[in-house]
C-alpha cells in the first residue's frame, strides 16, 4: 500500500460512502444494508450474530446504528492508511471487539471486503481495484487477525 494507492483508496472511498462529506449519514447506511445482507445470504450463520442490533428488520434503527458503527470503524481504519502506528491500534482495537463475539469467523470478515468490492465500482469513478487491494485488503485481514 504505496502512499498513491493509500490516497486513491482514501478517495474513493471516502467519495462512494460519504463519510466526512456532506452526504446524509442515511445514504451510507443504505448503501450498507445490502452488503449485510448478500453476505448473510451467502452464509445464514451469520444472522444470529446480529440479533441484538434487530437483523430481523434490516431497515431498523437498531440495524442501522450498527451498520453505521461498522462503517464509522472502517471509516477510521481508510483515513489512518498513512500512518501505519494509529491503523495498527485501531484495528487491533476493532479485532479484540470481534473475537470477543463468539461466533464470527474470519471467512465473514474477508466477506465483507469481497462485497466492498462489488459495490465500490458502482459508487466510485474510476474505481481502482489494485488501490483496493493493496490498502483496504490488510485492514479486513488485520481485523481478523484473532478470528478463526
Ligand atoms: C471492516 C469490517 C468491519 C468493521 C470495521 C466492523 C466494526 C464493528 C464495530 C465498530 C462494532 C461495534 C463494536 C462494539 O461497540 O463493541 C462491531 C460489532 C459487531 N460486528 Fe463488526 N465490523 C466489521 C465487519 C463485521 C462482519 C463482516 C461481521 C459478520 C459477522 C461483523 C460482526 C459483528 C458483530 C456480531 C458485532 C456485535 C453486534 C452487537 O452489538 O451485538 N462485523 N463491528
Amino acid at each position: 500500500c504505496s502512499r498513491e494507492d493509500a490516497d486513491i483508496a482514501i478517495a474513493q472511498w471516502t467519495q462512494a460512502f460519504g463519510i466526512g462529506g456532506n452526504v446524509d449519514p442515511r445514504v451510507t447506511i443504505n448503501q450498507t444494508i445490502p452488503l449485510f445482507v448478500a453476505l448473510m445470504q451467502k452464509d445464514p450463520a451469520i444472522k444470529p450474530l446480529l440479533a441484538r442490533v434487530n437483523v430481523n428488520d434490516v431497515h431498523s434503527a437498531e440495524f442501522g446504528a450498527h451498520v453505521l458503527r461498522v462503517v464509522v470503524g472502517f471509516d477510521l481504519c481508510i483515513s489512518a492508511l498513512n500512518d501505519g502506528l494509529v491503523l495498527n491500534e485501531i484495528t487491533s482495537h476493532l479485532a479484540k471487539q470481534h473475537a470477543a463475539r463468539v461466533g464470527v469467523k474470519r471467512e465473514y470478515i474477508l466477506g465483507f471486503f469481497q462485497a466492498t468490492l462489488v459495490a465500490l465500482p458502482q459508487l466510485a469513478d474510476n474505481f481502482n481495484t489494485d488501490a483496493w487491494y493493496n490498502c483496504a485488503l490488510p485492514i479486513f485481514e488485520a481485523i481478523a487477525a484473532d478470528l478463526h
